[in-house]
């Protein structure tokens, strides 16, 4: 690496970016890093002044990173906007017990409010007691179903005009392979954008989509911010892993290929007279679907116990509040 950064040309360089391969100093790295999400931001048009943005807040260092520059942004540019921590408790033992405590430490830092929501409350389920009907296999996608909805829901509740989530470009680049990988077509064309994205009740944007994973962590690192990091219990088994796998070794051959999948999707043709699955709501509990009945509503599980169904289902809004915490 060379002595000094070829940023400022005085200090010396501490690192080498991951995305550009340039030597920098911290101060230089950091002032890089904010001022292209904030780019990002104006670019994709992610936020208007005045508005209420739930961010997705799992502890993680993406969305921990998210929740700290956003509040950063926020005060410098003058967005104008009021933020918000909305957290989903999965109930997986041992995994986001211990994510949730992060979430708050980082609350107690920022003083952002924060609202947690949890599968338990919601559905009447824990993602554990799933994990235990389901077996092993699919909870990860069961899970992000849950997730989703779980998330409008509770920025509904709150007041949000959007869901601000911490994904990076490494996510979005996954996604894209497993896409591929899968021939899931209907996925590839709205899966990676920016946002506002078209499914749910409550438009998403992903501030991050165009930084890189190792960037985020050293980002984390040079503030000094405290997130937790350990992979879900779940997650050992999901086909993500093998997309991630092998962008991790199309990245050591070439760092641009991150970058350059999520491009690819946006850039991507598909053919006109190509049928995409219609998106209307679901049967039952009159949240987005694909089908009569969304995945949740389909969870094999509801046989044995109605449990699942009436408390997703049959509760009204107002019933619902009062499971909220705050
Ligand atoms: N339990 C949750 N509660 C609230 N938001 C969540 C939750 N899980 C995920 N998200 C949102 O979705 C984004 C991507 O999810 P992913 O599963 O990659 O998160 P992670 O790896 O657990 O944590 P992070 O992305 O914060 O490092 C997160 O950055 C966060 O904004």
């Amino acid at each position: 690496m060379p002595a000094t950064c070829s940023a400022c040309g005085a200090s010396p360089a501490a690192l080498r970016r991951p995305k550009t391969g340039h030597a920098l100093c911290r101060a230089c790295f950091l002032a890089a890093f904010e001022e292209e999400t904030h780019q990002a931001i104006v670019a994709g048009r992610l936020f208007r002044p005045g508005e209420t943005v739930a961010i997705g807040a799992s502890g993680g260092k993406d969305s921990t990173v998210l929740a700290y520059l956003l509040q950063l942004l926020d005060q410098r540019h003058g967005y104008g906007l009021r933020l918000l921590l909305l957290s989903v408790d999965e109930g997986i033992a041992g995994y986001r017990d211990a994510s949730l405590a992060a979430v708050r430490r980082h609350q107690r830092r920022s003083g952002l409010p924060l609202h947690v929501v949890s599968y338990r409350q919601l559905y009447g389920w824990s993602m554990d007691r799933i994990a235990r009907h389901l077996g092993p296999r699919n909870n990860c996608t069961f899970c992000g179903v849950f997730r989703r909805q779980a998330l409008d829901r509770g920025a509904l509740l709150m007041g949000a005009d959007k869901i601000a989530t911490g994904h990076n470009a490494d996510d979005v680049a996954e996604t894209v392979l497993m896409n591929f990988l899968r021939g899931d077509v209907g996925r590839l064309r709205r899966g990676a954008g920016a946002g506002p994205a078209g499914e749910g009740a409550v438009p998403r944007c992903k501030p991050l989509r165009h930084a890189y994973e190792k960037e985020i962590v050293l980002y984390a690192y040079f503030q000094g911010l405290d997130y937790f990091s350990t992979e879900c219990v779940y997650a050992p088994q999901a086909y993500r892993g093998y997309a991630r796998a092998l962008l991790k070794e199309l990245e050591a051959a070439r760092p641009s290929a991150v970058a350059d999948l999520g491009h690819s999707r946006e850039r991507l043709s598909l053919r006109s007279d190509l049928r995409m699955p219609a998106r209307g709501t679901c049967q039952r509990c009159g949240y987005v679907a694909s089908q009569p009945l969304n995945r949740i509503c389909q969870v094999p599980m509801v046989d044995s116990g109605s449990e699942l169904i009436e408390s997703h289902g049959a509760q009204s809004v107002a019933e619902k509040k009062k499971h909220f915490s705050s």
